[in-house]
C-alpha cells in the first residue's frame, strides 16, 4: 500500500475495513511513503542510484516524496525478474491470464475512491475527473482480459494436405514509459495489452508522479500475478534511457512528447525494437455554424480544460464559423469563468493545480506571448490564489478564452498544455479543413455539426488518428487511440492494440515428401 504515516497500518486492515484511511488522505497532509519501486512482487529500494527527485503536492507546492531514481544496476534488476516472470505468465493460457486481469480490475473498481484520491493528491487533477481516469483503467482491463481468452491465430489448408497456421506470441519484456497528466490511466493503457498478450513489463513513471502506479503493481500481484511480471522503477531520462537500451528488452511504449518520442525512437532503431509513440497534439475542433450550441459549448470546454488543459488531444485551436462566432464565445466565456477552481480533492471543484510551477510559468508565458502577438484575453490567463490559506504555494491559474488569434501566432501552433483556448473565425469548409490540417501534429479532431454527410465527409479528411463527431474527449477503451504525422504511431486501446504487444508466427506443416530442386 502507498499511504501515508500513520495509513500503513489501516492499509493491513481488511479492505472492508479501511474506508477511513481515505479521511487521512487529504489536501495539505498527505506524505507518500517509501519505497517508490517495485520488482520481484514488492516494494524495494533500488540497488543504486542515478540521482534523486521531488515529488509534489501541486494544490499546496509541498514536497510529498523524495526518491532515488534507478540507475543501470537497478534496470537490469527490474529487466531480469520480468524475463523470469515472462517465462511463467507466457505459458498460461488466454483464459487463465484473463482471470487475473479480470480480479485486478474487481480490486481497481473497489478501490477507486483512494486510487483516485492518490492521483488528485500527485497530479492536481479534481478528484471528480480522478473517478473517470481509474473507470477507464479498470474497463481497459477488463477489456483485454476478455480479449486474452480469445487470441488465436489462423489456419491456413495448403495443396496436398499441407498447411500452415500462425501462432500470436508475446514479444518478452515490454517496457512503459508514462507522462504525468494521466499516471494510473497511461500505466494501465499500457500494461493492460502487454500482460493479456503473454509479455511482461517493466513501467517507468513521469517523476513528477511516481505514486499511483505502486498501487497497481500491489493490485496485480493482489490479483495472482507471478513476481516480477510487473515492475516500477523511478526516475527521469536516465532511468528512461536505461531501460530503452537495454538487450533483453523487446518493445518500448512511449508517452510523452515528440522531443523524447525522438530519442526513445532513435535508441529503440539501435536495437529494432518495435516502440509505440503517444506524442503531444494541436488539435483542431471545427464548429459549424448548424450545430447545436448547447452541446457545443459544453464539447469546447470538454475539448479545452480537463486536466487544467494537460491533455495530449486537447482540442485547442476552435475553428467557429463566423456566422456563430460571437453567441458562441459570448456562452463559452460565460461558463469558463464559472469554473469552479481550487483544493482539488473538493467534491465541487472542477479545476485544480497545474502539475509543477515552472509548468505554471511556462503556460503564462504563451498567454503572455499571444497578448504580444495581438491575441485578446476574453477571461483567465493568470495567477489564481484560492482563500484557503493551505493552498496558496499551489500552481493555479484561470483559464483561459484568446480571441482574436491568427494561424501564425505561437499560441495556434505549440503546444500549451494548460487551460488556454483559441478562438479562430472560418468561413467554408475547404477553408478550415486546410487550415485544421496545416500542423506538424496529428492526434485528434472534432467536428460540430447537425449536417451528417458534412461530418463525415469533414472527419475522412482530418489528418488525425482520433477524430470526434459531436463530442470531444471521451475515450471508450473499446476504441483505438493514437495519432497521426509528429502526434506518434501505434495504437493504445481498442482491439488493435493487441497487435502492437505481440509477433506473429507462421508455421509451415509438410504432409507429403519434399520437392528439391537439388
Ligand atoms: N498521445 C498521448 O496519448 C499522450 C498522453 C499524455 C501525454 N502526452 C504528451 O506528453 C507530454 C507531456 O508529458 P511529459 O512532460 O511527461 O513528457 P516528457 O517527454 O518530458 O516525458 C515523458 C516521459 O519520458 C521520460 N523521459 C524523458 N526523457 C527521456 C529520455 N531521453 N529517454 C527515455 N525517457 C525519457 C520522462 O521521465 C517521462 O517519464 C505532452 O507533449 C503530451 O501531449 C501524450
Ligand atoms: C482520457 N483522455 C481525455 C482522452 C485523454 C487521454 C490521454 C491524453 O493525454
Amino acid at each position: 500500500m502507498l499511504l501515508g504515516a500513520g495509513l500503513a497500518a489501516l492499509a493491513r486492515l481488511p479492505r472492508s475495513l479501511r474506508p477511513a484511511s481515505l479521511a487521512a488522505m487529504s489536501t495539505g497532509t498527505f506524505v507518500v511513503s517509501q519505497p517508490l519501486n517495485y520488482r520481484g512482487g514488492a516494494r524495494v529500494d533500488p540497488a543504486d542510484s542515478s540521482g534523486t527527485e521531488k515529488a509534489f503536492e501541486p494544490a499546496t507546492g509541498r514536497v510529498i516524496a523524495t526518491f532515488t531514481c534507478s540507475g543501470e544496476k537497478e534496470v537490469n534488476l527490474a529487466v531480469q525478474d520480468a524475463k523470469a516472470a515472462f517465462k511463467i505468465w507466457s505459458q498460461k493460457s488466454g483464459m487463465e491470464r484473463c482471470r487475473i486481469l479480470l480480479e485486478a480490475a474487481r480490486i481497481i473498481r473497489e478501490r477507486k475512491d483512494e486510487i483516485a484520491t492518490m492521483e488528485t493528491i500527485n497530479n492536481g487533477k479534481s478528484i471528480f475527473e480522478a473517478r473517470w481516469d481509474i473507470d477507464t483503467s479498470w474497463q481497459c482491463l477488463e477489456y483485454f482480459a476478455g480479449l486474452a481468452g480469445s487470441m488465436a491465430g489462423e489456419y491456413i489448408q495448403l495443396p496436398g494436405g499441407s498447411f500452415g497456421y500462425t501462432r500470436r506470441e508475446p514479444l518478452g519484456v515490454c517496457v512503459g514509459i508514462g507522462a504525468w497528466n494521466y499516471p494510473f490511466q497511461i500505466a494501465c493503457w499500457k500494461s493492460a495489452p502487454a500482460l493479456a498478450c503473454g509479455n511482461a513489463m517493466v513501467f517507468k513513471p513521469s517523476p513528477f508522479t511516481p505514486a499511483s502506479v505502486l498501487l497497481l503493481a500491489e493490485i496485480y500481484t493482489e490479483a495472482g500475478m507471478p513476481p516480477g511480471l510487473f515492475n516500477v522503477v523511478q526516475g527521469g531520462a536516465a532511468t528512461g534511457q536505461l531501460l530503452c537500451q537495454h538487450p533483453d528488452v523487446a518493445k518500448v511504449s512511449f508517452t510523452g512528447s515528440v522531443p523524447t518520442g525522438m530519442k526513445i525512437m532513435e535508441m529503440a532503431a539501435k536495437g529494432i525494437k518495435p516502440v509505440t509513440l503517444e506524442l503531444g497534439g494541436k488539435s483542431p475542433l471545427i464548429i459549424f455554424s448548424d450545430c447545436d450550441l448547447e452541446n457545443v459549448v459544453k464539447g469546447a470546454m470538454m475539448a479545452n480544460f480537463l486536466t487544467q488543459g494537460e491533455v495530449c488531444c486537447n482540442g485547442t485551436r476552435v475553428f467557429v464559423q463566423r456566422e456563430i462566432l460571437d453567441e458562441f464565445t459570448r456562452e463559452v466565456v460565460k461558463r469558463t469563468q464559472k469554473i469552479k477552481i481550487g483544493d482539488p480533492l473538493l467534491e465541487d471543484t472542477r479545476m485544480g493545480p497545474l502539475i509543477n510551477r515552472p509548468h505554471l510559468e511556462r503556460v503564462l508565458g504563451f498567454v503572455k506571448l499571444a497578448k504580444e502577438q495581438g491575441a485578446k484575453v476574453l477571461c483567465g490567463g493568470d495567477i489564481h490564489v484560492p482563500e484557503d490559506p493551505k493552498l496558496k504555494d499551489g500552481y493555479y491559474m484561470r483559464p483561459c478564452v484568446l480571441t482574436n488569434c491568427r494561424d501564425d501566432m505561437t499560441c495556434v501552433k505549440e503546444e500549451i498544455f494548460g487551460p488556454v483556448m483559441s478562438i479562430l473565425p472560418f468561413d467554408t469548409e475547404a477553408e478550415v479543413l486546410e487550415r485544421a490540417n496545416d500542423t506538424s501534429f496529428g492526434l485528434a479532431a472534432g467536428v460540430f455539426t447537425r449536417d451528417i454527410q458534412r461530418a463525415h465527409r469533414v472527419v475522412a479528411k482530418l489528418q488525425a488518428g482520433m477524430c470526434f463527431i459531436n463530442n470531444y474527449n471521451v475515450s471508450p477503451v473499446e476504441l483505438p487511440f493514437g495519432g497521426y504525422k509528429k502526434s506518434g504511431f501505434g495504437r493504445e486501446n481498442g482491439r488493435v492494440a493487441i497487435e502492437y504487444y505481440s509477433q506473429l508466427k507462421t508455421v509451415c506443416v509438410e504432409m507429403g515428401e519434399v520437392e528439391s530442386v537439388f
